[in-house]
């Protein structure tokens, strides 16, 4: 990477950890003691110019504090971090002009402003000149259809209108890096499909870099290529949606639809245990296989020993990959994390304070 960051790689972070200092009672005592919460433990990966980042984890795991520390709002405790070259608390105006950010729980218009003057006073925060701001502004208005609704207050705008709002006020200064915390959140089947759309075309495009922190797992199947996924402070996965799938080895669900309902179904020798219905619903049961069962062997039995109208296999949707995962049912696999980090394990501090000194 050149010293600009303009080489390669957009954002370094090298065993990057952050706690913050809390003041709280314990164990019923009176006294407040400081606590040390580890919000995020040693994280290191590398993002390349271009790349479509989603970086997920439950809630708590450190997403947004890890989202702060790249956009210069907190300071890391430890590990050096790099975006666009810049160090982000160091250099955060420098670093402003290079990155948009996008907190969908927020907005950075001006709420008494119409739409148009909120986008006017972007462009000269950002300096960006007038004739650029036109043609950018035009693009973006046909992009996200901003049209009918540019001369409107943003306090009037509705939800998906307002995230529209946001990501052109993000984007109008043209940024290399675009970091996004959950832009969806709350917004229709259309608008989400709208945003996504502009997501994906920015990306593709333009060649803006762009890291995406969501818990809707629609964003992540139509966008991301990369997922890194953080629990507990800690990197636990870093890599491609299908290498998630198979490395945490998930359970597949055998749907059996039979001819009337029955009791539940229950199949021997086609696993190391016994195989039973987990769910029945009328003539219609749900069977869990594990990776180590011979799938063929189950529906041979089944079909050999009841009268059966249908059968399909359900492969495990990324939702339940990550349910499981979140749950710690599935261990995270030796592949991961790529960039340095160490897998979560009962260690990880996040969550768990450590006492520093009672008061
Ligand atoms: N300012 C703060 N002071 C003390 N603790 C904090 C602060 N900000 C975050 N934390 C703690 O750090 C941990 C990580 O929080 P963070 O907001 O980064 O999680 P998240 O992954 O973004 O969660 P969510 O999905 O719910 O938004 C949590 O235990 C949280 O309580």
């Amino acid at each position: 990477m050149t010293e600009d960051g303009r080489g390669g790689a957009m954002i370094v972070a090298e065993r990057v950890g952050k706690s913050f200092t809390v003041r709280a009672r314990r164990d019923g005592r009176r006294r407040r003691v400081r606590t040390a919460v580890r919000a995020v433990h040693d994280v290191s990966f590398t993002v390349g110019r271009g790349e479509f980042v989603g970086y997920l984890g439950p809630n708590g795991a450190g997403k947004s504090t890890t989202i702060k520390m790249l956009t210069g709002i907190l300071t890391a405790s430890s590990g050096t971090l790099r975006v666009c070259g810049l160090d982000p608390s160091r250099r955060r105006t420098a670093l402003a002009r290079r990155i948009g950010v996008v907190f969908g729980q927020r907005t950075t218009l001006w709420w008494d402003l119409p739409l148009r003057d909120s986008l006017a006073l972007v462009r000269k925060l950002y300096r960006v000149e007038p004739d650029a701001h036109r043609a950018r502004l035009a693009e973006l208005t046909e992009l996200l259809e901003l049209g009918p609704f540019l001369d409107t207050p943003v306090r009037q705008l509705s939800l998906g209108q307002r995230m529209r709002g946001d990501l052109a006020a993000a984007l109008l200064h043209d940024p290399e890096l675009l970091v996004l915390d959950e832009p969806t959140i709350g917004l229709d089947v259309v608008s989400k499909a709208t945003v996504r759309e502009f997501l994906a075309r920015t990306n593709a495009e333009r060649g803006t870099t762009i890291l995406l922190t969501t818990h809707d797992l629609g964003d992540i199947e139509r966008l991301c290529r990369r997922v890194m996924i953080v629990d507990r402070g800690r990197l636990a996965f870093d890599g491609g949606l299908g290498d998630l799938r198979r490395t945490v080895d998930a359970d597949r669900m055998l749907v059996v639809e039979l001819a009337r309902p029955g009791p539940p179904i229950a199949v021997d020798g086609a696993a190391p245990g016994r195989i039973a219905a987990e769910r029945t619903e009328g003539p219609r049961q749900w069977l869990r296989l594990p990776r180590s069962a011979n799938a063929a062997a189950v529906v041979a039995a089944i079909a050999r020993d009841h009268d059966v109208r249908d059968i399909a296999l359900r492969e495990a949707g990324i939702e339940d990959v990550l349910a499981g995962l979140y749950r710690g049912e599935h261990a995270y696999g030796s592949a991961a994390p790529a960039g340095g980090g160490a897998p979560a394990g009962p260690s990880a501090a996040s969550g768990s304070p450590e006492a520093l000194a009672a008061e």
